[in-house]
């Protein structure tokens, strides 16, 4: 396949990009939800974290934050790292890259009025930028003592998850109710239709997202498997049947069910989506092994880290219900038998593209490729599966990919921000007609996949 030229990536510097307003308006709002959230809390924190030194320490993360926003509303060049976390040479060292590639570009175009040194906000690329000012965020907490592990998002999370409380009872009676039905034969053509079930229920649980919505906790009383009908116009590439296939593929090759990796993104309600989805993988026999990937600080004010895995599995098991809690026994004994697992590995929350994994992580592009299909959830891992870039939308998943083919992969994505792949020329003309915010609301979704395997 002939490769289509690569365009730039996706920057605040396009007024026209969601990369404006996100950069203008809305990581200034998330800044200030969390200075506000610390200062409401200062009396808590302080008593729990230690007393007058965590009261020191947090004035200093609160003053940290601040100036981060300044400098994001003001247009700082990036600086350095100064936490000691093992991350942080890797994160300088991609910082200097960047602004050696900026200072060569600034040669070949002398043209433009170069703005001085350093990555700015509304100039670069906005997947680094948006990475790094996460990572910033974590800084502030990292350069201190007691407070150096406190996750500022998990009160959103937490708040999130009990949110969600009556669309995580439907689907979990519902789950169990399959889980009975499984303990006789089930045709064929039942199991494919359960499947498309379950890995819709995961792709519109990406909803979810508190950095889109600015940390505003979406309520949700409906029950998720009936409101599929409702979304499946919205779902505008759907490749649920080729998914299906490389699952059922696996046991002619390898005479066994597969290994699926689940590459998460938020907790709350996409994360209990995720669980319900692994369920059935395993108590469907489509799959023997499912590894999870979580987020080793935090991230995108809703991903999930392994502190919020195991806050949720804690808080199901102890809800009076009897589906939640009969689920979380089996997941418990998933996890004892390693028939589940939980990893975590620092690329997932560095600025990369997928398509530099293989340079930048080899070992974790080694570890997927042990994988039969790999599922990456929401709309960051999508934009770094493409490489943020402004594709033609008619451009082919795999050409965008760029490469990255560790193993069959599968992208379960709302789409939350202006790029994206794959669509039949005329799609966005369609889309546009009905909803004119159709790339940026997450209301509307794709499930696209590729089987190609390069290891
Ligand atoms: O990965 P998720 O949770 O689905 O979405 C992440 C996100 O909220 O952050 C970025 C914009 O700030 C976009 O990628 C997207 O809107
Ligand atoms: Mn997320």
């Amino acid at each position: 396949m002939s490769q289509p030229k690569t365009p730039p990536p996706l920057s605040a510097k396009d007024p026209s990009s969601f990369a404006y307003p996100t950069m203008k308006d809305r990581i200034p709002v998330i800044l200030s939800k969390i200075v506000d959230h610390l200062t409401r809390n200062k009396l808590h924190i302080t008593k729990e974290y230690g007393g007058e030194a965590a009261r020191e320490e947090l004035k200093a993360v609160i003053g940290a934050i601040s100036e981060l926003r300044h400098d994001v509303m003001t247009n700082k060049p990036a600086k350095p790292l100064r936490d000691s976390r093992h991350d942080a040479p890797l994160w300088n060292a991609q910082l200097e890259k960047q602004l050696n590639l900026k200072r060569e570009e600034d040669e070949m175009h002398r043209t433009e009025q170069v703005k001085g040194e350093g990555l700015r906000w509304f100039d670069d690329a906005w997947l680094w930028m948006e990475c790094y000012l996460y990572r910033r965020v974590q800084e502030a907490f990292l350069m201190c003592t007691l407070l150096k592990d406190f996750d500022v998002f998990a009160q959103q999370k937490q708040d999130a998850f009990k949110n969600a409380f009556q669309s995580t009872s439907h689907l979990t009676m519902y789950l169990q109710e399959v889980i009975n039905r499984f303990k006789e034969q089930v045709p064929e053509a039942e199991v494919k239709e359960y499947f498309v079930e379950f890995l819709q229920v995961s792709l519109w649980g990406n909803k979810c997202d508190l950095s889109i919505s600015a940390g505003q906790v979406q309520s949700h009383d409906h029950n998720p498997v009936i409101h599929l009908k409702v979304l499946k116009h919205k779902l505008l590439i759907d490749e649920s049947d080729a998914v299906y296939q490389i699952l059922r593929k696996v046991f002619d090759t390898k005479g066994k069910p597969a290994q699926v990796d689940i590459v998460l993104d938020n907790a709350g309600f996409e994360l209990v989506t995720d669980l319900c989805l692994a369920e059935f993988l395993i108590t469907s026999g489509l799959a023997s092994q499912i590894v999870f990937h979580a987020k080793s600080i935090p991230w995108f004010v809703s991903d999930v880290t392994l502190a919020d895995w195991d806050w949720t599995l804690n808080t199901m098991s102890r809800m009076n219900h009897i589906a939640i809690s009969e689920l979380c026994e089996r997941w418990r004994a998933y996890l004892e038998a390693n028939t589940w697992t939980v990893e975590l590995h620092d690329f997932w929350t560095m600025p990369n593209s997928y398509n530099e994994m293989h340079k930048v992580s080899p070992d974790l592009y080694a570890c997927l490729s042990q994988s039969d299909l790999i599922l990456f959830k929401g709309d960051l891992n999508y934009r770094k599966l493409v490489s943020d870039r402004q594709w033609d939308t008619t451009t082919k998943f795999e050409s965008a990919l760029r490469g990255f083919h560790p193993a069959p992969l599968c992208s379960l994505r709302t789409l939350k921000c202006d790029c994206v792949v794959g669509l039949r020329s005329g799609q966005v003309q369609e889309a546009e007609e009905e909803d004119e915010n159709w790339m940026i609301n997450g209301d509307w979704a794709i499930i696209s996949t590729c089987e190609h395997r390069e290891t």
